[in-house]
Order: structure tokens, then sequence, then C-alpha cells
């Protein structure tokens, strides 16, 4: 099979073009391929099929001729993933599956609008930020509280004071399985200057990654959350590099580098 590598601000995928659906990428085969030692190495893979083909996002055929099928590195899927679609629309254009301009992805979250900006960086339409209020994450210890944001997947987004320099995160981070039953990606964060935030990410599936985008966007829901705003243009800090997050009344936009960087043939079998 064959397969190929990108990533967005540091947060990598394998990608793994089937589009008729046939393949079957189990779980297994997924956590082997993300394996850094002995796999190619990746935090999640995106598996290019046909909208049409799936018949869990089939519905929406009409608005996205692409799915993006998500992993994340231990296997289980996911329902967005901000980084993740904007390297599969490099991908689609780079592939001559698509045009460069703007078109409609297939996720579980729903059909997300790319487009290539003149710079060559993609932005993608996130839509509405869901919040639904506190909860706390515990880490070396330490509590603490943060804003529980629905991005189509679970982010508990805390602003800690602490430099995020000092976080121990390979561990997972302690949460409430009562409000999050499905797991959830902890974003630790603290606001720098104006409208600038930067940001850690403990992944549900994934563990510690150099970047989250939907993460970046909840991040800076709640970083505007402290002082009182709901719209703006925020620049999240990841280890992996810089974010753009574009918060509107009805929805939200994420901007950033998105590159293809290897391909080749998966020796890897189920
Ligand atoms: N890195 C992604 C998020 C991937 C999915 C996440 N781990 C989950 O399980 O919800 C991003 O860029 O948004």
């Amino acid at each position: 099979m064959r397969f190929f590598k990108g990533h967005g601000t540091e947060n990598d995928f394998i990608i793994l073009p089937d589009p008729e659906g046939e393949a079957g990428v189990s779980a297994a085969l997924v956590a082997r391929i993300c394996d850094r030692r002995a796999g190619i190495g990746a935090d999640g893979v995106l598996v290019v099929t046909r909208t049409k083909e799936s018949r869990e996002v089939g519905h929406h055929a009409a608005a996205a001729e692409w799915f993006m099928d998500y992993r994340n590195s231990d296997g289980g899927v996911a329902e967005m993933c901000g980084n993740g679609v904007r390297v599969f629309a490099r991908y689609l254009i780079d592939a001559g599956l698509e045009q460069a301009g703007e078109f409609g992805v297939a996720t579980r979250g729903g059909v997300r609008t790319v487009r290539v900006e003149p710079n060559g960086d993609i932005t993608v339409d996130m839509g509405k930020p869901v919040v639904h209020g506190e909860s706390v994450a515990i880490v070396g210890g330490q509590e603490y509280t943060g804003l529980h944001v629905d991005m189509g997947n679970p982010h508990l987004a805390c602003a800690i004071g602490d430099p995020v320099v000092q976080l121990d995160l390979t561990h997972q981070p302690g949460f409430d399985t009562g409000v999050f039953p499905a797991g959830v990606n902890i974003e630790l964060f603290n606001p720098v200057g104006t409208r600038r935030a930067v940001m850690r990410v403990y992944e549900r599936g994934s563990g510690e990654t150099r970047s989250c985008g939907t993460g970046s966007v909840a991040t800076a829901v709640a970083a505007a959350a402290l002082s009182g705003e709901t719209t703006g243009t925020w620049t999240v800090e990841v280890l992996g590099g810089t974010l753009t997050v574009i918060l509107e009344e009805e929805t939200s936009y994420l901007s950033g580098p998105a590159v293809i960087v290897a391909s080749g043939e998966l020796m890897l079998a189920e």
C-alpha cells in the first residue's frame, strides 16, 4: 500500500489513499504504522476515501468528494483533526484530486471547508466552538481548571499560570470521566501579550503532540474568555510552530502551514 507523510506545525500524519474504501485499515495496523520505533512514526493516520464509499459519512457526498477518515496513533477514531484536515487538503491538491482554491472535506464531525492562502498556508473553517462550562485537569499532582470546549471533538483548555515548559506530559493527565466519558484532549496554556497564547497539549489517543489544531481553537476560545472576549484573531504558539485562530460570532478559522514530506510503500500488513 502506498503512503505519504505530512505535517502541520509538526503534528504529523501518515496518509493512506484508499479511494474505494476497500483496504479496511484496522486499529492494530494504525498503531503499528504510528509506532516511532517499529513503524513509520506519526501522531495519527488519515485514510483518504471517497465520501460516497463511506457508510459513516456517505450522506455528505454532495458537499465533499473526499472523506478524511482520521485515526489517532492508538488506532482509535476521532471526530475531527484541525491540523489533519489541513494536511489532508494539501495531499488532495498535490495529488491532483482537488483544485487549489476552496473545497469541502468530510469528517466524522461534519463537512469542513478548506482554502489555500496566497502564502501557501491552509485555512479551515472549524465551525462554531461549543462551550460547556468548566472542568478540571490534573497534571503532576496539580489541579488546573479549564473550559470544556467542543470542536466536534472534546477539549479541556486550561490557563495554568506556571510556565508550560515545566509541565510533565509524559503521562495521561487526570480528568473527570463523568464529564468526558469518551476521553478528552487537554490543552495547558498561558496568555502572552495581546491575543497570543503559548500552549502544550496532551491528545486523546496520541499523547503529547507538538501541535493540535482543534486544541488551538479551544485554547483561543478559553484565552479570549479570560478577557471577556468571544471574537478576535489569536496567535497560538505550539511546540511545532505557530497557528492563527480567528474567532467570529458564528464560526472559527484555523490557519497555518501544511506540507507533505515523503512517500513510499508500506511493508507492514494487517
Ligand atoms: N491533532 C488533532 C486532533 C486529533 C484528534 C484528537 N486526538 C481526538 O482524539 O479528538 C488536531 O489538530 O485537531
